[in-house]
C-alpha cells in the first residue's frame, strides 16, 4: 500500500519556487536526470567490484531515455544501483546536502535572483518538475527482488510504497506539463543529450520509433501501423578525461564541466593533464566563474571526484587539494590507488601526499594561466573577485607554494583608481624605483579609511606607492608574509618608518631642525598626556595631518582583528601608542600658544583623541572628546 508523505518544508519551499521561476533553459532536467542516472549507473560499477554477483543478470550498464506521444510522458531508466523504498523516502523526500538551511536564508524571494542562486545549489531530482506535473519514480535495489514506487505532484506531499519492476535500476517517468511537449521530440532529446551528457562514461540510448514501409500485399487498412523502433546510443560514451587533450574540443569541456559540477554557466578555465610514468594520473580541473554561495561554510563538501582506473570511486575527495583551493572543480583518476580506497586510506596513504603536491601545482599552474593571458582580462577579473579572497589563505596555509600564490593576488593600491584589486606585486615592484626596498602596505578597516589615512601623506609626497588592504583576511595573511623578490613588506604605519634611501639628506636635516625646535613642545605634550601614551615624538611622516598613533610593532591591529581574537579566547595585550605630532600644523601651533595649563591640556587630549580616531575609528571616552572639543571651538 502506499502512503502519503509530506515533503521536507525546505523541499517543499524549493518545489513552489521552481513553479514559479521558470528557467530560461528548462532542458536542464535532463542533464539532471541523466546525470543522476549516471551516478546510479558509478555506484553500481564500484559495488560490484566486492560483489559481482549484483551485474550478472544484467550486465551492460546504460541509461535509457523513452518518449511515449500517446500518454505524453517521458522516461529517464538506468540499470543502475536503485533504490529500496526507505531510500526513495530519504533522498527524494528531503535534501540532505550540507548547507541547505544557509542556503533557503539566502533567496530573497526576487524570482530572477533567486533562480540563479538555484542554479549554485544545483537542484537535481527535482528540476523534474520544470517539465513535467507529476513524476512517478519505479527503483528496484541492486541485490534485492522487491520494487518500489514514488509519486508526486510536486505540491507539498509524495506518495510512497511497494511496486511491481522486472529489472535492477530506477525508472523516472515524466507527466509531461503540456507547454513542454517539445521533450517529446527526438531531435531535442537527442541535441540535449549530446550537448550535456556526450562524453558522460555511460552509454545514453535513445528509443527511436519507425513505422515500417508498407508491404504491397499488406492490404489490412483498418489494422494500424504497427510502430516499431529500436535503442540508438546518442552519446559519445568515451569518458572525457580518457582522451588526448588534442581532440577535445573547447564546447566538449564547457559540457563535461556542466555535468560534474551541475553549473548553469561556463567555467572560466580548465586544465586537462595525463601524467605517465613513476606516478601515473590523469586530472582535469575547472575553476568556476562564481563562487558557491557556501564558499566559507565549514561544513561545505569540497574537492575532486576519484575514479581509479576509470571506475568512479567517490564524490568530494577533499584529500587533493589544499584548503584555500577548494573552489577548484574536477576529477583526478589514477592507478596508484587500490580500487577498495576509503577515505580513512586516502588520508594515509603517501600515494595521496604526493598526488596532492601534483594536483595543488597544476591547479596554481591553471590561475597563473588565465592571469597572464591577455585575451582573457575579463576572466580574470571575476576570477579576482570571486576568489582572490580565499586564496589570500594559501599564503600562510602552504608556506611551499607561497611565491607562487603571491603572484596571483592582486590588491588596491594608491597608484590604482578604486577599490578594485587589480595590482600584482610584480606591477608594484616593477613601477617602483630600484633604490626602493621594500613594498610598503596600509591595513585599514575599510577601503575608504585606507584612501585618506595621515599615514599615506609622506608617502604621497614621495610619490611611492602603498598597497591598500582592507580585506578582513588581509592582517592575518601579512602577518605570514617576509618578502617577495628581496623587497621587504613594511607596514605604513611602522613606528619608526624606514623609509631607506627614498629620504634625502635634505629632508632629514630639514626634519632634525624641525625636531630640536619642538623639543618644547613635545616635553609640554608628553607632560599632558603622561599616562595615556608611551612616548610623543615629531612625525617624519605627517604632511596634512595634525597628528597620528604608532604601536610598538611596526603593523597596528586594527580593532577588527582585536575584536575577532578576542572573541575566540585569546589574551591580546593592549597597545601601546606613541603619539606622532606635526609641528607645521596649525593645531600644533594654537596649542603651543596656549600658557593656560589646563586649556594646554586640553588641546593635547584633543589632538591625541583625533590621532586616536583617525587610526582606530573610536576613542576611549567618546563623551569626554566631544565636551572637550566643544569647549575648545566655543572657545572657553
Ligand atoms: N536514478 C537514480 N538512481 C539511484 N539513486 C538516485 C537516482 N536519482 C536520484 N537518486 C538518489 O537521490 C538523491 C538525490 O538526488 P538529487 O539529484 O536531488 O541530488 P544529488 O544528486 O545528491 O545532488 P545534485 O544533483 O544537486 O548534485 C541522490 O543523491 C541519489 O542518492
Amino acid at each position: 500500500m502506499a502512503e502519503v508523505h509530506g515533503f521536507q518544508t525546505e523541499v517543499a519551499k524549493l518545489l513552489r519556487l521552481l513553479a514559479q521561476s521558470l528557467y530560461s533553459n528548462p532542458e536542464v532536467f535532463l542533464r539532471e536526470l541523466v546525470s543522476n542516472a549516471s551516478d546510479a549507473v558509478d555506484k553500481l560499477r564500484f559495488a560490484s567490484i566486492t560483489d559481482p554477483e549484483l551485474t550478472k543478470n544484467d550486465p551492460v550498464l546504460r541509461i535509457r531515455v523513452k518518449a511515449d506521444k500517446a500518454a505524453k510522458t517521458l522516461t529517464i531508466s538506468d540499470n543502475g544501483i536503485g533504490m529500496s523504498l526507505a531510500e526513495m523516502n530519504e533522498n527524494l523526500g528531503t535534501i540532505a546536502k550540507s548547507g541547505t538551511e544557509a542556503f533557503m536564508a539566502k533567496l530573497s524571494g526576487d524570482e530572477k535572483k533567486d533562480a540563479q542562486l538555484i542554479g549554485q545549489f544545483g537542484v537535481g531530482f527535482y528540476s523534474a518538475f520544470i517539465v513535467a506535473d507529476k513524476v512517478t519514480v519505479l527503483s528496484r535495489r541492486a541485490g534485492d527482488d522487491a520494487a518500489s514506487m514514488w509519486e508526486s505532484e510536486g505540491a507539498g506531499t509524495f506518495e510512497s510504497g511497494p511496486a511491481e519492476k522486472a529489472t535492477r535500476g530506477t525508472d523516472v517517468i515524466l507527466h509531461l506539463k503540456d507547454d513542454a511537449l517539445n521533450f517529446l521530440d527526438r531531435w531535442t532529446l537527442e541535441d540535449t543529450i549530446t550537448k550535456y551528457s556526450d562524453h558522460i562514461a555511460t552509454p545514453v540510448e535513445l528509443w527511436v520509433e519507425s513505422t515500417p514501409a508498407k508491404k504491397d500485399d499488406d492490404k489490412t487498412d483498418d489494422v494500424e501501423d504497427a510502430v516499431v523502433g529500436e535503442w540508438k546510443q546518442v552519446n559519445d560514451a568515451k569518458a572525457l578525461w580518457t582522451m588526448s587533450p588534442r581532440e577535445v574540443k573547447d564546447d566538449e569541456y564547457k559540457a563535461f564541466y556542466r555535468h560534474l559540477t551541475h553549473a548553469w554557466n561556463d567555467p572560466l578555465a580548465w586544465a586537462h593533464n595525463r601524467v605517465e610514468g613513476e606516478l601515473e594520473y590523469t586530472t582535469l580541473l575547472y575553476l568556476p566563474s562564481e563562487a558557491p554561495f557556501d564558499l566559507y561554510s565549514r561544513e561545505k563538501q569540497n574537492g575532486l571526484k576519484l575514479f581509479v582506473e576509470r571506475v568512479f570511486i567517490m564524490e568530494d575527495a577533499a584529500q587533493f587539494l589544499p584548503n584555500y583551493l577548494r573552489f577548484v572543480k574536477g576529477l583526478i583518476d589514477t592507478n596508484a590507488l587500490p580500487l577498495n580506497v576509503s577515505r580513512e586510506l586516502l588520508q594515509a596513504s603517501p600515494v595521496t601526499t604526493k598526488l596532492k603536491k601534483a594536483v595543488t601545482k597544476r591547479a596554481l599552474d591553471m590561475i597563473a594561466k588565465l592571469a597572464n593571458d591577455e585575451e582573457k582580462k575579463d576572466a580574470w577579473r571575476t576570477f579576482t573577485a570571486q576568489f582572490g579572497r580565499v586564496l589570500k589563505e594559501g599564503v600562510v596555509e602552504d608556506p611551499t607554494n607561497q611565491t607562487a600564490i603571491l603572484k596571483l593576488l592582486r590588491f588596491s593600491s594608491t597608484a590604482a583608481d578604486g577599490a578594485e584589486p587589480t595590482v600584482s606585486l610584480a606591477d608594484y615592484v616593477k613601477r617602483s624605483p630600484e633604490k626602493q626596498k621594500a613594498i610598503y602596505y596600509l591595513i585599514a578597516g575599510t577601503h575608504e579609511a585606507a584612501v585618506t589615512s595621515p599615514y599615506l601623506e609622506v608617502f604621497k609626497k614621495k610619490g611611492v606607492e602603498v598597497l591598500l588592504l582592507s580585506d578582513r583576511i588581509d592582517e592575518w595573511m601579512i602577518s605570514g608574509l617576509t618578502e617577495f623578490e628581496g623587497r621587504k613588506f613594511i607596514s605604513a604605519t611602522a613606528s619608526d618608518l624606514e623609509l631607506g634611501e627614498l629620504a634625502d639628506a635634505e629632508e632629514k636635516a630639514a626634519e632634525e631642525a624641525a625636531k630640536t625646535a619642538s623639543t618644547g613642545l613635545v616635553e609640554r605634550i608628553r607632560t599632558a598626556l603622561s599616562g595615556k601614551i608611551e612616548g610623543v615624538r615629531v612625525s617624519n611622516r605627517l604632511v596634512e595631518s595634525a597628528a597620528c598613533v604608532v604601536g610598538e610593532n611596526d603593523q597596528m591591529m586594527t580593532p577588527q582583528l582585536r575584536r575577532m581574537l578576542e572573541a575566540a579566547g585569546q589574551q591580546v595585550p593592549e597597545e601601546k601608542f606613541t603619539l606622532e605630532v606635526n609641528p607645521n600644523h596649525p593645531l600644533l601651533a594654537r596649542a603651543e600658544a596656549e600658557t593656560d595649563p589646563a586649556k594646554f591640556n586640553a588641546w593635547a587630549e584633543l589632538i591625541l583623541d583625533q590621532a586616536m580616531l583617525a587610526d582606530q575609528g573610536t576613542v576611549k571616552d567618546p563623551a569626554a572628546f566631544v565636551r572637550r572639543m566643544n569647549e575648545l571651538l566655543l572657545g572657553k
